[in-house]
């Protein structure tokens, strides 16, 4: 069975006080439950996040990482640095990174890498544009950002990583992908990690994103291969991702 997880990607978004304040009511508010619940604020609130989610169920995670170790690399933040702050978790790939700051398959993979190399948990975006999609070419370009990174990182990497499937055209624009298409989706991923390893890609956890909201949140989670989900917006508010969280309890798919 595999323990359904949900993740807040807070982007760019919030001030100190508002991400305080946002954290001790999810803190207060979450209820025990069989899922696993992360929140990935700015790096520079991570010191904050660490102290207040201290003792608590919700773990915490970064949105980058650097791929280096150290050195002269002016704005960079390494793995290990997360780890500092008790980080569990790293995004890595997100679709804004990809398509902003020109990161290519080559460079999420070895994002990838320094964070399973120094123990953190890769939260690893991937998923097609719209034009893509509607080229037919979903399972292709979404097979290659994979390929990308099992060819680096070998299937075994796999074992403590998260796939985040995440449409780009779902993203931020309030059109999230049918509970069907994403489900179509996670399953092509399955199945092409268990071409790799039968035994990871069963146990894999495969989370969509893309304008997940308290009111679609079940219906995604209800999909076998859907095991949680990467919320943006409505990771904000807390009332929105307490009631995701609670949705992904009964996501535990075998
Ligand atoms: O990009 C996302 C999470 O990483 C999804 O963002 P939204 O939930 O705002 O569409």
């Amino acid at each position: 069975m595999r323990q359904p997880f949900v993740a807040g990607n807070w982007k760019m978004n919030g001030s100190r006080e508002s991400a305080g304040r946002l954290l001790e009511d999810l803190v207060r508010n979450l209820s025990p439950g069989n899922r696993e619940v992360a929140v990935c604020p700015p790096f520079v609130y991570l010191a904050d996040a660490m102290r207040v989610l201290k003792g608590s169920e919700i773990a915490l995670g970064a949105q980058n990482v650097s791929e280096e170790e150290s050195g002269a690399f002016t704005g960079e933040v390494s793995a290990t640095m997360l780890q500092d702050f008790d980080c569990a978790y790293v995004i890595v790939g997100h679709s804004e990174r990809r398509a902003l700051y020109g990161e290519t398959d080559e460079v999420v993979a070895r994002k990838f890498m320094a964070a399973v190399r120094t123990g953190l948990r890769p939260i690893l975006c991937v998923g097609e544009t719209l034009e893509q999609r509607e080229e037919g070419i979903t399972d292709k370009i979404i097979g290659e950002q994979l390929d990308a990174i099992l060819g680096v990182a070998g299937v075994h990497a796999f074992k403590e990583a998260v796939v985040a499937y995440e449409p780009v055209w779902a993203i931020g624009t309030g059109q999230t992908a049918s509970p069907d298409q994403a489900q179509a989706v996670h399953a092509m991923i399955r199945s092409r990690v268990a071409a790799a390893d039968d035994t990871i890609a069963a146990g894999l956890r495969i989370v969509y994103g893309g304008s997940v909201k308290a009111t679609n949140a079940s219906e995604l989670f209800a999909m076998e291969d859907i095991d949680g989900g990467l919320i943006g917006g409505a990771s904000l508010d807390a009332e929105s991702f307490l009631s995701i969280c609670q949705s992904a309890e009964s996501a535990g798919h075998q």
